[in-house]
């Protein structure tokens, strides 16, 4: 028999909470659970998400105790794991994130250049805030986080609150890896099992093999350099590139791919390889922020509405992905002692041995119950390491610009970032950005 676990969803008026909460149900014989609550800032939103989850638990498992709050204390007592995935300043923040930077003929970006910058310094307190209500009513708990711009996030952690248990992930490797998967014929992404390097939303595959060992690079290469990750034909099953920019995205990979055909790149290079290229195709007055209100927002909160006013979700779509996947078998391998190996993110430590030992870097982890064991990948190629280094010196200048309240290193973090073409655009976006954030941001000095 498992033990039974008690989560707390941080943000729980997410718009991916519900897919969570299906993922959780489903999995009641791995990963078991006593209690189930809610917590976020915003009471009335989370009661939207909160009403529908309390029918679906109703309906197919009784038996666990669910609870919505927006006391701290309430939410994060006798909890064994805390589910991360705040947005501090909403969809509307974001927004203006990606707008701003476009108004000066920059990438504008939820986590990449300027507007993940902006966003960094948003989430850092919001973020810290959890991890210090973990601590003071779960001291043993372990955090699981979401909240972007995750390498940002990931750099406070590791200097605020340098002895928590905190983990940060993306689910962006998993959802490629999901895709490639259906490319080659495998029915799932977790049967590649792969060796993969870098920062969040800026790293490279160079293994990929099956459960038997056999090499699959030969042929999603041949894939990836017609069609990038997208599907060779018009039919596409994956919900995720229903959606016209997701298809771009992956679809682009086939350019990120040309620059260097040894290895395989994340969607999120193209932000940096390619940054004239998505402001030509980008409409600074309707960004992926105003498509997410329109579209994943405005059908999760119906769907909610829908089966809080019919009392049932017998019929609800809501459906666990892989995002979902991710977070609930990261949990349970922590939990149960699965050694299952996972993309993390993590202090470098030499597992990356020719990048800084203090580096959060995304690399395979061994999970179990004494935490994660990164993975060596070993010495990394000149063209990655640069790549990395300028990108690494951002994110770390973001975090010290926050702790300093330092408007000095915010402009030399907007300016190192290889989407930026000068100091004086960086200048021009940063005084935007500091007007936009006044309500988040600490002032700079
Ligand atoms: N790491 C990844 O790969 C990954 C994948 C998907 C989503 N995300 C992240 O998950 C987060 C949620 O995304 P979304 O589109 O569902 O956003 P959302 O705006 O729909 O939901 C976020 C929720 O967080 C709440 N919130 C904001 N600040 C808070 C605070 N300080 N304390 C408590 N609650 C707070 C909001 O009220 C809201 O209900 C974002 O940060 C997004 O970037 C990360
Ligand atoms: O523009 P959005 O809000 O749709 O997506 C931004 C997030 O994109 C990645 O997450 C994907 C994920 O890879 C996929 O599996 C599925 O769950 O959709 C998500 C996007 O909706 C990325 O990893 C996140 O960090 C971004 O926040
Ligand atoms: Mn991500």
């Amino acid at each position: 028999m498992l033990k039974k676990q008690s989560v707390v969803i941080a943000g729980g008026g997410s718009t991916y909470t519900a897919g969570i909460v299906m993922m959780l149900i489903e999995n009641q014989d791995k990963f078991p659970l006593r209690t189930l609550k809610f917590y976020d800032n915003d009471g009335e939103r989370q009661k939207i998400v909160a009403d529908a989850c309390a029918i679906i638990i109703q309906e197919r498992a009784p038996e666990i105790e669910f609870i919505a709050t927006t006391e701290p204390e309430e939410a994060f007592t006798d909890v064994d794991f805390v589910m991360a995935h705040i947005r501090v300043g909403g969809l509307p923040m974001r927004g203006l994130d990606e707008k701003i930077p476009l108004k000066h003929g920059v990438v504008g970006q939820e986590t990449c250049g300027p507007g993940g910058i902006a966003y960094g310094m948003r989430s850092i307190p919001g973020v810290i805030e959890l991890v210090e209500f973990m601590e003071q009513y779960s001291p043993e708990a372990w955090m699981l986080n979401y909240s972007n711009p995750a390498s940002i996030v990931a750099e406070a952690t590791r200097i605020l609150k340098p002895d928590s248990k905190i983990i940060n992930i993306c689910d962006m490797p998993v959802a490629i890896k999901k895709g490639i998967a259906d490319i080659i014929g495998l029915a799932d992404g977790n049967d590649i099992v792969d060796r993969y390097y870098g920062l969040n939303h800026f790293g490279w595959w160079t293994e990929m093999l099956d459960k038997s060992g056999n090499d699959l690079l030969p042929k999603i290469k041949e894939h990836v350099a017609k069609w990038g990750y997208g599907p060779s034909s018009v039919e596409n099953d994956n919900p995720l590139l229903e959606e016209a920019s997701w298809m771009d995205t992956f679809q682009k990979a086939k350019d990120s791919y040309s620059v260097d055909p040894e290895t395989l790149p994340n969607t999120y290079l193209k932000y940096y390889l390619f940054p004239d290229d998505v402001v030509a195709h980008s409409d600074p007055t309707f960004t992926r922020a105003d498509e997410v209100m329109a579209n994943r927002e405005k059908t999760i909160f119906a769907e909610c509405q829908r089966v809080a006013a019919a009392g049932t979700a017998a019929e609800t779509s809501f459906e666990a992905g892989e995002h979902a996947e991710f977070i609930v078998q990261l949990a349970g391998a922590l939990a149960y002692n699965t050694y299952e190996r996972m993309l993390l993110i993590v202090e470098n430590n030499g597992a990356v041995a020719n990048l800084p030992l203090d580096a959060m870097v995304e690399v395979p982890c061994l999970v179990s119950k004494r935490g994660y064991e990164p993975l060596a990948m070993g010495i990394i190629p000149q063209f990655q390491k640069g790549m990395i280094e300028q990108q690494l010196a951002v994110e770390k200048l973001v975090v010290q610009a926050y702790l300093e309240q330092s408007y000095q290193k915010l402009l030399q973090a907007i300016t190192l970032s290889k989407t930026v073409p000068s100091a004086t655009v960086a200048k021009a976006i940063l005084d935007d950005l500091v007007e936009a954030n006044q309500a988040y941001w600490p002032v700079l000095k």
